[in-house]
């Protein structure tokens, strides 16, 4: 704080301080020298007496400082300099008494106090004579008021610092801060800071003196006004719809401020934005219970509406559950990629959504299952109902990727109570008759029976088991010789897998390689076995056993494995076997259910020096112009169309069909399940190159197939029981002659 010599001037002139009144109390400074020493002690004892000031006078250094301040006062008083120094002095002594806490009250006080005391002393300087006395006192009085009012000067000064600190102090404030006053209805706001104006968006200062906080009637805070109204004091959400009708989250703490009378006059609010944070809770509590990927509830939200289901079917109110599985889910994702999967699959919620009831909970439990719990009376009926309608959604294709894809649904229905009355029991019952959907030829409903609880925890241990086989080495290959139509003499042999399980004996692999597809062990086993082949086929070159080659099995999933080339090689590879040895052989359905995909696999195996077969040819319904662009060398005749020969005209006309396609393509034809000799014959004549068959010898084991081949007198020897079909034939893509 600072007063200008100006100020000085015009406060001395009201006061009436004139250099005469200078002259005369320095006329009387000699006789009042030390005069204050006098009056010091009493003036400080007076002082302490108050616990107030006393607190300020804590110890004897402290009075000794201020008694040594009182004495430079004192001088300065009766020296007759009342300049800007004089004042910038009081001013610093005054604002030291504002900081301390020295308040105007007990100052003043004080100051009388030390009047006294001063008149005294004058009194005695002036020798006790009213004329001399009655100057030097006005004089006196003159510059102690002028003291005083520098002093109140100060204190007004700190206060009005004390006040514009706390006003920037609330106007950088993150938080929005408002006064309103306590009038009802409508709680006008005196004060706002900038950060309520930025927070609810309105420009600064135009929402004072209107309803609280209510700038229009839809603005939705109306609440507030609310919140005051009904005294609810303390801390607050409150929602409001923003001019573009999002929604905003504001956290209010709001207090009265009371009047003198304890009345409440105002009240004061803090509020601040916390939509970002009640937007992340919403988040956050939306992943617990919903899935992300199709806005489902998620396993953990239909475990507990069961829960709820489970205890009203306590009191007699049935549900059903239906489970429901993607047919063949696995080999989009193999085939297509994790993005075309997930677009079908939000695809399949969607239209699985529109089939069922807002009251119905439809949930995705993982990957392609999910499941719908249908409540209410007639629940079977309807879960029955809302199943047929799920397979009819599901019917037109998906589009996904720009590629049309055909999806399809196994779905099983249990009932509570009827089969099961716990969570467990139902779900497991639901999957069990989804289970058995499948098995029924899929995209098809079930309802649960006991017996499909059987097959199901067959299955299960069927599943636990198979899981091991490898490790536990269950799992070995046989070997079917593959003749040469027109000699009989060896072109191959498949290999072919078999599970020797330690309680059933040896299992299919009809039984065991689907169950290996859906729990994605496939790959493992095939690999296992390509290598178990290569192994096989070293081991007969080393001895000796000439064996051309042999052809393996290549399920429709590690066929659309993206790196299936470089794994194939490796394996090779690591059993040092020669890639020409190796014919792959993949289903026809695999390889048309993604043909220009295919067709790149099939070249980049081809590449590495690999024979394609197309297995089950006429099965899977090839069109010509895309069975032209795969790099094949064997299309193999399915059995199904061997099976009647000679004597059905029309798998007579397939066959002959598929052998005049293969010569157009330049492949070679081996036909499987070769039975009799009447078969064998046909198909000779046909000029099917290769033939396989129990005819000529079931699947053999390593060592039984050497055996078999000794008998016939040399591995690649022709067969004396084979009769020699009189025409050129191509052997797996090479021609041979046959011996006339
Ligand atoms: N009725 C009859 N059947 C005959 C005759 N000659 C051969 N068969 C059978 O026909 C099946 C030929 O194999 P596939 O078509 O590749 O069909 C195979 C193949 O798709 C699959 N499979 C076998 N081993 C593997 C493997 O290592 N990997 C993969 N992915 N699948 C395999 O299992 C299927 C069945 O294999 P298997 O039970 O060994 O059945 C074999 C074989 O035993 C015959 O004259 N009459």
């Amino acid at each position: 704080m600072r007063i200008d010599a100006t100020e000085i001037a015009a406060r001395k002139a009201f006061l009436e301080l004139t250099e005469t009144d200078a002259n005369c109390l320095r006329a009387i400074r000699e006789q009042l020298a030390g005069a204050q020493h006098g009056f010091a002690d009493g003036f400080y004892a007076y002082l302490r007496q108050l616990p107030e000031l006393a607190a300020l006078l804590p110890d004897a250094a402290t009075v000794a400082r201020l008694k040594q301040a009182h004495g430079r006062y004192f001088d300065s008083l009766i020296e007759g300099e009342y300049g800007e120094d004089y004042v910038a002095e009081r001013l610093r002594v005054g604002m030291t008494h504002a900081r301390i806490g020295l308040t105007p009250k007990w100052y003043v006080g004080a100051f009388r106090k030390y009047l006294s005391d001063m008149l005294r002393a004058t009194w005695r300087a002036t020798g006790g004579e009213a004329e001399a006395f009655m100057p030097a006192f006005d004089a006196l009085l003159k510059v102690v008021m002028l003291d005083l009012g520098l002093t109140l000067d100060t204190y007004i000064h700190a206060d009005k610092r004390a006040i514009a600190l706390r006003d920037r102090a609330i106007e950088s404030s993150v938080n929005g801060v408002f006064i309103a006053t306590a009038a009802p209805p409508d709680y006008r706001l005196i004060y706002a800071n900038a950060a309520l104006s930025h927070i609810l968006g309105s420009a600064p200062g135009a929402m004072i003196g209107k309803p609280c906080l209510c700038t229009s009637a839809e603005d939705g805070f109306a609440v507030i006004r609310e919140a005051i109204a009904e005294g609810r004091n303390g801390y607050t959400t409150l929602s409001r719809l923003r001019a573009d009708r999002s929604r905003q989250w504001i956290e209010l703490f709001l207090a009265p401020v009371r009047s003198d009378t304890g009345s409440v006059s105002h009240y004061v609010g803090v509020l601040n934005d916390v939509t970002a944070r009640k937007d992340a809770e919403a988040q956050l509590a939306f992943l617990a219970h919903y899935d992300t990927l199709t806005g489902l509830p998620n396993r953990s939200l239909f475990d507990d509406r069961l829960a709820q289901a489970l205890a009203r079917a306590e009191r007699g109110e049935d549900f059903a559950l239906c489970f429901v599985d993607l047919d063949r889910f696995k080999l989009i994702n193999d085939s297509l990629g994790h993005g075309a999967g997930d677009a079908v699959l939000v695809e399949v919620a969607r239209r699985m959504a529109a089939v069922c009831r807002s009251a119905d909970t439809l949930a995705r439990l993982a990957g392609d299952e999910f499941v719908i719990l249908v409540e209410g009376a007639g629940s079977a009926e309807r879960a029955a109902a809302i199943a047929r309608r799920v397979l009819a959604a599901l019917a037109p294709p998906v589009v996904a990727q720009g590629r049309d894809i055909d999806v399809a649904a196994s779905l099983g229905i249990a009932l509570c109570p009827v089969d099961g009355a716990d969570a467990d029991t139902l779900l497991r019952n639901a999957d069990a008759a989804m289970y058995a959907a499948k098995a029924a030829g899929r995209n098809t409903v079930r309802f649960y029976d006991e017996a499909m609880n059987r097959r199901a925890s067959q299955r299960l241990a069927l599943e636990t088991d198979l899981r091991r086989a490898v490790a536990r080495d269950q799992l070995v290959l046989v070997y079917q010789p593959q003749l040469v139509a027109a000699d009989g003499s060896l072109a191959g042999v498949e290999a072919l897998l078999r599970w020797q399980h330690p309680e059933r004996g040896t299992v299919s692999p009809l039984d065991f390689i689907p169950i290996a597809e859906e729990v994605g062990i496939i790959a493992e086993l095939g690999e296992w076995a390509l290598g178990e082949a290569a192994r096989q086929m070293v081991d007969w070159r080393r001895r000796g056993i000439d064996v051309p080659r042999v052809a393996v099995n290549l399920s429709a999933r590690q066929f659309h494995d993206a790196d299936l080339a470089e794994r194939i090689e490796a394996i090779l590879a690591e059993a040092g076997a020669s890639a020409e040895w190796i014919e792959l052989e993949i289903t026809e359905t695999a390889a048309m259910a993604h043909p220009s995909d295919a067709a790149q696999a099939l070249e980049r195996l081809r590449d590495k020096g690999l024979q394609i077969a197309m297995d089950d040819f006429g099965t899977g319904h090839s069109s010509l112009a895309t069975l032209c662009k795969l790099p094949l060398n064997v299309l193999k005749l399915d059995r199904g169309f061997v099976h009647h020969l000679p004597d059905s005209d029309t798998d007579a006309a397939v066959a002959d069909a598929v052998v005049t396609l293969a010569c157009r393509l330049g492949l070679s034809v081996v036909a499987e399940g070769v039975e009799t000799e009447a078969q064998r014959q046909f198909l000779a004549d046909t000029g099917c190159d290769v033939l396989q068959g129990f005819l000529f010898a079931r699947p053999l084991s390593a060592a039984a197939l050497e055996a078999w081949l000794a008998a016939r007198g040399g591995s690649s020897s022709p067969s004396p029981a084979l009769g020699c079909a009189s025409v050129k034939v191509e052997q797996h893509g090479q021609k041979i002659s046959a011996p006339s």
